[in-house]
């Protein structure tokens, strides 16, 4: 089954994924695909993918496992690999894993010799609805995130839900973040169909169609604009100040995961939302105690805040000395390139601080 609701993002969604990569391969010389996984996949998902046609022929690399390991020596480690078993422009690199190796092995791929096809094969829900699909890669630099990287869609997204029982509750609720992301910047409908999933049952039926439609509403910003000049920004709302969390919890020894980071963003940036796009305060205290009794909290004190700006000014997004936002006027829709002043900013670090249930 292709869901590909258009143009770039190859995205096939399938309970299938060993007939889906074998037909895929079967389009390259078999001493040229090139397999890149991280510790935890190669254990738990790529025994669900022995049986694709020629998969003995597959070289195999694997990069321990952790968003630590989002840096530049793993992506040297890949280049080296490739370049070992003499990888040329027209190999295939298969990306298995989670957000952070979907990342790092595009990255490795779409620079070595400048460039050549690879697949993701996304197996976190966070990958399968978000990293895996846009073409963004990159890695991690200076304790910034995706401080380095480049845009380059994949051949394809072979999404295979069965992978999801691998990953734990707190991965799911991870990537459960990004969804509700794609409900509030886009679609009221989505996120009441997100809100209504039961994050106590985990039903894993009901998942593919879930994805294939938070996938699409990712797809349709990105396809108006694949190189976030405009109107992909709104995929970004949570991450300005989502970011500055996940990277600054990182440095404290205490680090978080992406989803609950962009969680935490999502609650500061529904503040500004209020204050300066007009989003209701009926809203705001709906979706950001609602998000709390998901997420918790990341404790801050008020020392932290000047760390946390200071992240701030490093987001993508920023023009000159501008931080700029992406806020919701209202659920399902977005104001792009919102530039908050610094006590504002502040402002909403206390508001998500006092948040509590
Ligand atoms: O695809 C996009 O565009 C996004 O912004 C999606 C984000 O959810 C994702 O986390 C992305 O990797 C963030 O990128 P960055 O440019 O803020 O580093």
């Amino acid at each position: 089954m292709n869901n590909s609701p258009s143009y770039h993002a190859a995205v096939t969604v399938t309970n299938d994924a060993v007939t889906a990569l074998s037909q895929l391969i079967s389009g390259y010389p078999e001493d040229k695909v090139f397999l890149v996984s991280e510790s935890n996949t190669t254990r738990f998902c790529l025994p669900v993918l022995q049986d694709v046609k020629g998969w003995e022929k597959v070289k195999k690399t694997e990069i321990p496992a952790g968003e630590e390991n989002k840096k530049l020596s793993s992506v040297e480690k890949i280049w080296l690999f490739l370049s070992q078993n003499s990888a040329d422009r027209k190999s295939l690199v298969i990306n298995v894993g989670g957000g952070m190796l979907t990342d790092l092995g595009s990255f490795a791929a779409s620079t070595y010799k400048r460039g050549m096809d690879f697949v993701n094969v996304p197996t976190t829900l966070l990958s399968q609805v978000d990293a895996s699909v846009g073409g963004k890669t990159g890695f991690n630099f200076n304790g910034f995130k995706n401080e380095i990287g480049v845009i380059n869609q994949p051949k394809n997204v072979i999404i295979d839900t069965r992978f999801l029982k691998t990953i734990d509750r707190q991965n799911f609720v991870s990537g459960f973040a990004e969804m509700v992301k794609h409900g509030l910047i886009h679609s009221a409908d989505h996120l009441k169909e997100v809100r209504n999933y039961d994050l106590d049952l985990l039903n894993y039926d009901a998942l593919a169609g879930l994805i294939a439609r938070s996938v699409a509403i990712k797809d349709y910003f990105v396809d108006k604009d694949p190189t976030e000049k405009n109107i992909r920004k709104a995929l970004n709302f949570g991450h300005t100040i989502g970011h500055a969390f996940e990277s600054y919890a990182m440095t404290s020894g205490k680090p978080i995961l992406h989803g609950y980071a962009v969680a935490y963003g999502m609650m500061a940036e529904l503040y500004l939302s209020h204050k300066i796009a007009g989003l209701s305060k009926q809203a705001l205290e709906d979706l950001s105690y609602w998000l709390l009794s998901i997420y918790g909290k990341f404790e801050i004190t008020s020392e932290d805040y000047d760390a946390l700006l200071n992240l701030m000014s490093h987001d993508k997004k920023n023009e000159g000395k501008r931080i700029n936002f992406t806020l919701l006027p209202k659920v399902g829709k977005v104001a792009i390139d919102q530039d908050c002043s610094r006590e504002l900013i502040v402002e909403s670090l206390e508001f998500y601080r006092k948040l509590s249930l």
